[in-house]
């Protein structure tokens, strides 16, 4: 079933991204977004009639959030989604999407019963096919209008046009809506006309949810590509960041496109990517008219890797070891569950404290490191996703982020389920994603839950200082034990080589002695 969305909105709030069926002025009196699979009149909401799933009310999270946000009730993304919607399908078995009309990830066939491996593997390590492949995939997903959903221009209250008539919607690609949701998802909170937005909000980075968010992020892309190419076990690879160094290995023109001859911040034009164009530029029109980001593209993708001259800490990239430390840490996040935290992994993979989970404000680690390396388009929060490494250095981060689970086995308890920032709590559901997915969701391991898996190896960790010392000592112990032993032994083997040494010589004299008597004997006996 491809069923083409539109968002149109009849409330008091601005609309953003649902389902066409479920935006009609009766679907959004009703407040209930369970359209059929088939779209068919008479067929049952969310499939229920053939056990696809039911039609529920939509929880969402009442539990206190952090001190960072100071302005509840100003903002259409807090308790999402039920500013719009307080009914939605709830899909049983492997069957998923906003009418149960698909399959959950790494699920195909028409009861979605059999199993699709799909496999994220190193960028690097792709065959120049498979290269080419994956390079064409994000070029058509960047100018293929996405089948199910359109995206809202304004902000509720001028929705409607000035005459009330002109609803504000427009299509968009299937890339754009990768990198619209992100820039939806950080923007600042417009407090009215004339007053300076609150920017001391994002859903999405400064907490627990960044890698639950990141993660959802991605299987949409993923899952959107998968359809588009009619290919279930398409995946998206995965680009180490951990090299060191100041190359960018995937800035090819096979892969991510080379720097320009030309110009310095550009893209080489044998790249497809120097035809991309950015959404999501005017940040300082939707801070101050209150408008959103809209599919508009501008300026070209801007890249610069290691060439930010004033800050010389974002010239290289993370150290293999870097992964290797933040991957020691035990704790997921620690209080405040924010960007200051301190020994959380959360807070080291997003890298705001060094990788050994110290937090300590003048520092930028792994992902931070990895966006503000770029030094353009990709280091900057709100336009990142333009530029395609964005994807490939969060499928890293997401690889780490899984081994960690793998590695530690957490229960859901040590993911906050109070006082994050707004929007990092383990039941809120993250924005602006449909149907309501919350963080919890997405704090499981990959292969086992969700229908993906990662391919790729980690660097062994290096020595504590204690540790080094440790076994300094203990191999210290060892020589002497060692020399001690070889001394007593050459002592004791000298010693017993001085008796044997005298043995000839009483042999000597017991021999000669025996020869004398011998000869005693024989003369007497001759005398006799
Ligand atoms: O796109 C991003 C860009 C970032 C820049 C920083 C920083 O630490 O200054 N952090 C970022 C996160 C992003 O997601």
């Amino acid at each position: 079933c491809v069923c083409v969305c539109v968002c149109v909105s009849a409330g008091a709030e601005e609309c953003v991204v649902f389902p066409r069926r479920c935006v009609t002025p009766e679907g959004l009196r009703s407040g209930q977004c369970c359209p059929s699979p088939s779209g068919l009149p008479g067929d049952a909401a969310c499939g229920s009639a053939s056990g696809r799933g039911r039609c529920v009310a939509v929880t969402a999270d009442e539990r206190a959030h952090g001190p960072q946000y100071p302005h509840d009730g100003r903002d259409d993304r807090e308790r999402w989604p039920l500013r719009f919607f307080n009914r939605t399908c709830r899909c049983s078995g492997n069957f998923s999407g906003f009418d149960c009309g698909r399959c959950r990830h790494g699920f195909a066939g028409v009861n979605c019963e059999q199993r699709v491996p799909v496999v994220r593997r190193n960028v690097m390590l792709l065959s120049p096919e498979e290269k080419r492949a994956f390079v064409d995939a994000l070029d058509q997903a960047k100018r293929t209008v996405h089948p199910d959903l359109v995206i809202a221009t304004r902000r509720y209250p001028e929705l409607f046009g000035p005459d009330g008539n002109a609803t504000q919607f427009e299509n968009i690609s299937i890339y754009n809506y990768f990198v619209w949701s992100h820039y939806y998802s950080v923007g600042k909170t417009f407090l009215g006309p004339g007053q300076p937005s609150f920017g001391g909000v994002d859903f999405s980075h400064e907490g627990p949810a960044f890698l639950t968010w990141h993660r959802f992020h991605l299987l949409q892309l993923e899952r959107d590509m998968q359809d588009m190419l009619r290919d279930p076990s398409f995946a998206l690879p995965y680009w180490n960041f951990a090299i060191g160094g100041n190359a960018c290995d995937i800035c090819t023109d096979d892969l991510m496109g080379a720097r320009s001859n030309f110009e310095l911040n550009s893209i080489s034009s044998n790249s497809i990517f120097s035809q991309w164009r950015v959404i999501c530029e005017s940040v300082d029109d939707y801070d101050t008219l209150g408008t959103i980001c809209n599919s508009t593209e501008s300026s070209p993708i801007r890249r610069n890797p290691a060439g930010n001259v004033a800050r010389p800490m974002v010239q290289r990239l993370p150290e293999p070891q870097d992964v290797a430390d933040c991957l020691e840490l035990k704790a997921f996040d620690t209080p405040p569950f924010y960007s200051t935290s301190s020994e959380s992994f959360r807070n080291t993979i997003e890298g705001y404290s060094a990788p050994q989970g110290n937090y300590d404000p003048i520092i930028r680690s792994l992902h931070n490191l990895a966006h503000l390396f770029l030094n353009g388009t990709g280091g900057q929060t709100h336009l990142s996703p333009n530029d395609p490494i964005f994807v490939l250095l969060h499928t890293f981060t997401d690889a780490i982020f899984d081994e960690w689970l793998k590695r530690n086995n957490p229960d859901s308890s040590v993911y906050p389920v109070q006082n994050a920032p707004i929007g990092h709590n383990r039941e809120f559901n993250m924005v602006p994603f449909w149907p309501p997915v919350t963080n919890a969701e997405m704090f499981l391991s990959a292969q086992e839950n969700l229908g993906y898996a990662y391919e790729a190896e980690w660097p062994a960790r290096s020595y504590t200082l204690t540790e080094i010392i440790t076994v300094a000592i203990v191999a210290a112990l060892i020589v002497v034990a060692v020399i001690f032993a070889a001394t007593t032994c050459a002592v004791r083997a000298r010693a017993h080589g001085k008796t044997e040494g005298r043995q000839p010589l009483l042999g000597d004299q017991y021999q000669r002695y025996s020869d004398d008597r011998d000869r005693h004997q024989d003369k007497s006996q001759s005398v006799v």
